[in-house]
């Protein structure tokens, strides 16, 4: 059997990034970027003023000067020119009119009524530059804001759009079947159970974790325990243009466990158990692609995962993810681990290196006087217990040495979801809401529509300079935040002026 670690580097040294498309902006969040973007311009492409005041001669000093221009934006002021003893209103990011050479902010003026025209006090002494951002201070003309390999998040999204990229070259996200096998197994929607079957719980939850990478889908269904059936499944999802196979159940020593016969009849089998627990039967094999309408050939990575419903997803997020992670162009596919301190004694397994759920959360004090990750264990780690997966956000990685660890100690820790939802300042904050139900639904009132359940978020840009097409327009950054994949929703809720 081979460990955990020789499977992880296998799987990675088979796998190969996707070829790169294009895709609008909108699509292109959580993607990896396959190109260096450039600044056309520089940003400000002007020098513009930090404040909203008046822009001045520095060597001036406080006294009473006409105001001889406004500039707020585009062309505003264009064409004037300050001279000593001049000034000139500006609103934050404004276009400092020539020969200005510093900005006094408004708080420092005062407006003085004349009749025969608009004049202002200015009250301190200012320098040289100061409130002005030259041409380029954010954002040199040229320079690389975006390298080839970073993901793109949402203030990438805001980068993209600051440079005017609204095409851009990204490394495609991997479609994924997933197929259940086993005879036992009956769809989820099945009421009363026969004796014998089961409920395939795999299918539902594989897909849900492949969406959760972003991941194309293909809902392959079960397949009886059947030679020929499996076969012509798997045949025809193999000419679909799929890049990962996920089939679950039938991988160990059953007399009907056919997945492993046919994955070596169809391409290679690299490895059929690993020495984890749980996970024992892991099989993993590269299957060539042979072309098929205009699909074109390709490798697709097949993992035969088995079929205890936990031992399916703990090889999922184990080896499954940093082959997502590699297809989809990430520079570093490895799962992220923290340190954890245990928060009970827990018993290591004497032969097979253990993935224990658990739940970790960020604690003052995680028992050695400093602060730092607490893990708290899910119960009962049986490989056919799902329940030790919920609220699961790390495995701990526990060394087969067969002895106690003791509360206190410190273990290694994969991280396999979102930490903010068991953050321990959630738990304490949300313990002064009066129910749950409260704190779950969002119940809102728009133009007399009722809205349950759903937040509906509309994003405006309010700036002369964005309307006059003088400056960048970020909006995409901030309907990103609200919207993570960036649905339609979300476009619908963009305005524009
Ligand atoms: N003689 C041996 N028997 C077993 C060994 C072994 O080394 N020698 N390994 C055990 C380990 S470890 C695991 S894990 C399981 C894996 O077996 P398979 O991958 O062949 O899976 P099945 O036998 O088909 O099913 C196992 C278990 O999981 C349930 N199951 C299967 N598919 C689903 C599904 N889609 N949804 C819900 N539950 C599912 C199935 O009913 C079984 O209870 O093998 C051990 N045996
Ligand atoms: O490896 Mo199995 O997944 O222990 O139950």
């Amino acid at each position: 059997m081979i460990s955990a670690e020789e499977a992880l580097q296998t799987i990675l040294k088979v796998a190969q990034r996707l070829p790169p498309v294009s895709v609008p902006l909108h699509d292109a969040l959580g993607k990896v970027l396959a190109e260096d973007i450039r600044a056309p311009d520089p940003l400000p492409p002007y020098p513009a003023s930090v404040k909203d005041g008046y822009a001045v001669i520095a060597s001036d000093g406080p006294g009473e000067y006409p105001v001889i221009t406004e500039s707020r934006a585009g062309n505003d002021g264009l064409g004037v020119t300050l001279t000593p003893g001049t000034a000139a209103y500006v609103t934050t990011g404004g276009p400092i009119p020539d020969g200005a050479d510093a900005v006094v902010q408004v708080e420092d003026t005062r407006k003085v009524k004349d009749p025969s025209g608009e004049r202002v006090k200015i009250l301190v002494q200012t320098r040289k530059g100061v409130d002005i951002r030259p041409v380029g201070c954010d954002i040199e003309k040229d320079a690389v804001v975006l390298k080839r390999g970073e993901k793109i998040g949402v203030s990438e999204i805001g980068l993209l759009a600051t440079v005017g990229v609204m095409m851009v070259k990204v490394y495609p996200m991997p479609m994924i079947a997933v197929l259940s096998t086993g005879d036992e197994l009956v769809e989820p929607t099945t009421g009363g159970l026969n004796r014998g079957e089961i409920r395939d719980s795999n299918r539902a939850m594989l897909l849900a974790a492949a969406i959760q990478q972003q991941c194309k889908i293909l809902d392959l269904g079960i397949a009886r325990d059947d030679k020929e059936e499996l076969e012509r499944v798997l045949d025809r999802a193999f000419s679909a243009g799929i890049h990962i196979l996920l089939t679950s159940g039938g991988v160990s020593m059953g007399d009907r466990d056919f997945v492993k016969p046919l994955l070596e009849n169809r391409g290679t089998v690299h490895f059929n158990k690993v020495c984890i627990k749980p996970g024992k039967p892991l099989t993993f094999a590269e299957i060539q692609s042979k072309p098929a309408g205009n699909i074109a050939p390709g490798k697709i990575l097949a993992f035969g995962l088995p079929g205890n419903p936990v031992s399916c997803l703990v090889c999922f997020h184990l080896f499954v993810v940093p082959a997502i992670r590699l297809l989809a162009g990430c520079a570093n596919p490895q799962l992220l681990r923290v340190q954890a301190c245990l928060h009970q004694p827990i018993k290591a397994d004497p032969v097979r290196p253990e993935y224990h759920r658990a739940i970790i959360r960020w604690e003052a004090n995680d028992g050695s006087g400093n602060p730092g990750f607490v893990a708290e264990s899910t119960g009962h780690q049986m490989s056919s217990r799902l329940l030790s997966m919920k609220s699961a956000n790390a495995l701990l990685e526990l060394p087969a040495t067969g002895s106690v660890l003791p509360a206190g100690t410190s273990v290694s820790a994969i991280i396999i979801s979102d930490l903010t939802s068991t953050s321990s300042s959630e738990i304490s904050l949300s313990s002064g809401l009066t129910s749950s139900a409260q704190r779950n639904t969002c119940r809102e009132t728009i133009a007399g529509e009722t809205l349950n359940g759903e937040f509906r978020v509309a994003v405006l840009t309010v700036s002369d300079t964005v309307a006059s097409g003088a400056g960048p327009d970020r909006r995409y950054g901030i309907a990103c935040c609200f919207f993570p994949s960036f649905c339609v929703n979300c476009t619908e809720a963009v305005l524009t002026r």
